[in-house]
């Protein structure tokens, strides 16, 4: 695409709480560059529809000069129509004591039409992101409905938890978040999740250590840690009686920003992807990995060490997601 020609990027659930600090990033060049015009296409149902007026007030007065225009509605077919980048954030949010799966019987069939509506108006090469829990799942269920696109380019979000097991690791040394690199997010984002330390590095402008090192605890990094950020989106939850939505944006922005632009040589990145037996990860889940990116291409990488207590916990999220697209599956043909 010519430098200057603005691309069209859906956001669903747009006149929700994510989508309200989203759309902002989106409008300011902070996912696709400062010099890449957008058109945005705002999806939401008929009781939202007034809400999303204001948005939409609010995005004009916004005055940023990328923003070419934007498309309100109610319909997938206008939404998805000729999309580049698609935000799929729309659906309903866990209360205080439901798990993400608790979700999955109203959310899972909003992935199903989505899904056929990317297949039939969407670019074959748009990309795909799932915020909407439960996030992997839905992911895949939005795939299997657009066969016309590649399985690639759907992707579940665990950058949220990602960006949560850095920065506690960082809190924890005293350092800044900046310092922590290749912490990796396995499975699935649920509190099956594994948060993996064992090849992150703490750097800083002369030196490179593990995580492990620097931290020196075992105890805490196979324990509280772990479990910190399993359940850190309840505690957002109980403390805020509404589910996470500034620092969800901020990860959607990261995400989509990396599979755009890239990641730097020698980091990466975790993200819900296909698996292909990867790590004896079973084929065709949307499962989280370790992945690197180039030309708008991820890649798992590859040669990471797994220890027996990594590989339980890798097999446990991986039974979980077995379990959710089956039920997945069983509600979409129902
Ligand atoms: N993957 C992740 O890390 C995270 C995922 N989430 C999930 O993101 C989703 C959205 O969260 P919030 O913005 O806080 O919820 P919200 O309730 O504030 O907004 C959801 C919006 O989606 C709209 N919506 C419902 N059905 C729709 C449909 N069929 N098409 C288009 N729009 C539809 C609603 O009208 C509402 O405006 C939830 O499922 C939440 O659990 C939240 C935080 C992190
Ligand atoms: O916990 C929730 O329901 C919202 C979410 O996915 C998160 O904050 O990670």
């Amino acid at each position: 695409m010519a430098e200057g020609e603005p691309i069209r990027v859906v956001v669903t659930g747009a006149a929700g709480q994510i989508a309200y600090s989203l759309i902002s990033m989106i409008a300011n060049g902070d996912v696709f560059g400062t010099k890449q015009p957008v058109i945005l296409h705002l999806l939401d149902i008929p009781p939202a529809m007034g809400v999303l007026e204001g948005v939409c007030m609010e995005i004009d007065d916004l005055a940023l000069p990328l923003v070419k225009g934007y498309v309100k509605t109610t319909e997938p077919e206008v939404a998805f129509k000729d999309v580049d980048a698609a935000f799929l954030v729309g659906a309903m949010p866990r209360r205080e004591g439901m798990e993400r799966k608790d979700l999955l019987s109203a959310n899972v069939k909003i992935f199903k039409v989505q899904g056929e509506a990317l297949n039939k108006y969407a670019k074959k090469d748009v990309k795909v992101l799932v915020v909407g829990n439960p996030a992997n799942t839905n992911a895949l269920i939005c795939s299997f409905y657009a066969p016309s696109i590649p399985k690639e380019n759907f992707t579940a979000m665990t950058r949220l938890d990602q960006n949560r097991a850095q920065s506690a690791i960082a809190k924890r040394l005293g350092l800044c978040v900046s310092n922590v690199k290749n912490v990796t997010i396995w499975g699935n984002h649920s509190s099956t999740q594994f948060p993996d330390v064992f090849n992150a590095s703490v750097t800083s402008s002369d030196s490179s250590k593990s995580v492990y090192d620097s931290i020196n605890d075992t105890q805490w990094l196979e324990g509280d840690f772990i479990k910190t950020i399993q359940t850190r989106g309840a505690a957002v939850i109980q403390a805020r009686k509404m589910s996470s939505a500034m620092s969800a944006a901020k990860a959607a922005v990261d995400h989509m920003r990396d599979w755009w632009s890239g990641t730097a040589s020698g980091s990466w990145v975790s993200m819900g992807v296909i698996s292909d037996g990867s790590y004896g990860v079973p084929k065709d889940l949307i499962y989280s990995l370790p992945v690197s990116i180039s030309n708008k291409q991820w890649k798992i990488v590859q040669g990471l060490k797994i220890t027996d207590f990594a590989k339980n916990k890798l097999d446990l999220t991986a039974k979980e997601l077995l379990e959710e697209k089956e039920e997945a599956m069983a509600v979409c043909n129902a």
